[in-house]
């Protein structure tokens, strides 16, 4: 469990607060959206959860004990983080080498550091690139290195900051596939993301950032159904949300697939 516990923030003294008395607990595979308003906190977050800065007021706990001083080097043995342009945290000269620095620095040598490598490849897809320069790579690409990069270090929490933004059908698909696939092995997912029909379809839990708090946090369907409005908090429903509220019975629909299987399956039973 990685905790945020009365976490206020602000960027320097004389700047205004982003983040006030905040406490949230991200638990063990979860698949969670932090989500809200342009400026309103949400790289923040994850940056406070990596160690990139510091809490101004609160604590930051890992399974319970203190490590709001321990450095984002120090949480990179349970934290992986994949930077919005992801060429920025590679500086190694192959794919290969930028994936066994973690390792590395964690002692690991010889037979068990190729091994950790190779399987980590293995796990992104990323094995054809293995002595390709990380640098001039796509940027699908380069975040399937950066999460290669923080599996090889055996990951408990992998955070992205706004992973799908610019990508196409295919790589939003692709990269979905393995988040789906990194959690159902109980890796906690986080991400940052204005896309909420990845919201909708994908996440276990939704927080959404407004006015220096957590607005909400809970399950898609909550934040989607007749109770709420996000469009307060500046947040578009998804297609397959607003479709399925005119079926018979406004059945909750997360994507376009559990829509059209609702359809037919009323269409069916003579319901329209
Ligand atoms: N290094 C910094 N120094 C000073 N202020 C900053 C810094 N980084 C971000 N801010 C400010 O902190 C606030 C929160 O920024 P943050 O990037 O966390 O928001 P965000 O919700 O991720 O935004 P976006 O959706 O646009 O990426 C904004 O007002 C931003 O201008």
């Amino acid at each position: 469990m990685l905790e945020f516990d009365h976490v206020t923030f602000r960027y320097a003294k004389n700047m205004p607060v982003v983040l006030s008395d905040t406490s949230l607990k991200f638990g063990k595979g979860e698949f969670i959206a932090i989500t809200g308003r342009n400026g309103s906190g949400k790289t923040t977050i994850t940056r406070l959860l990596t160690g990139l800065e510091k809490p101004t007021e609160g604590r930051v706990l890992y399974e319970g004990k203190d490590i709001t001083k321990e450095e984002a080097s120090e949480r990179s043995r349970f934290i992986g983080y994949v930077f919005q342009q992801p060429d920025r945290q590679m500086f190694m000269p192959t794919v290969r080498e930028e994936i066994a620095l973690g390792p590395y620095h964690q002692g690991k040598r010889g037979e068990e550091l190729n091994r950790m490598v190779e399987k980590a490849m293995m796990e992104t897809d990323t094995t054809a690139l293995a002595e390709a320069y990380p640098r001039t790579l796509s940027r699908g690409d380069q975040q399937r290195v950066a999460i290669a990069s923080a599996l090889a270090m055996d990951t408990e929490y992998l955070i992205l900051d706004e992973p799908t933004s610019g990508q196409d059908g295919h790589e939003k698909k692709m990269l979905m596939r393995l988040m789906e696939s990194l959690q159902q092995r109980g890796i906690t997912i986080i991400l940052v993301t204005h896309d909420m029909d990845i919201v909708a379809r994908d996440c276990t839990r939704v927080i959404v950032i407004a006015s220096h708090k957590v607005a909400f946090d809970g399950r898609p369907e909550e934040l989607f159904s007749a109770k709420n409005r996000p469009e307060d908090w500046g947040l578009l429903y998804p297609a397959s949300v607003l479709l399925g509220r005119k079926l018979p019975g406004a059945p909750y629909c997360r994507d376009m697939d559990s829509f059209c299987r609702t359809f037919i399956a009323l269409k069916g039973e003579g319901a329209l």
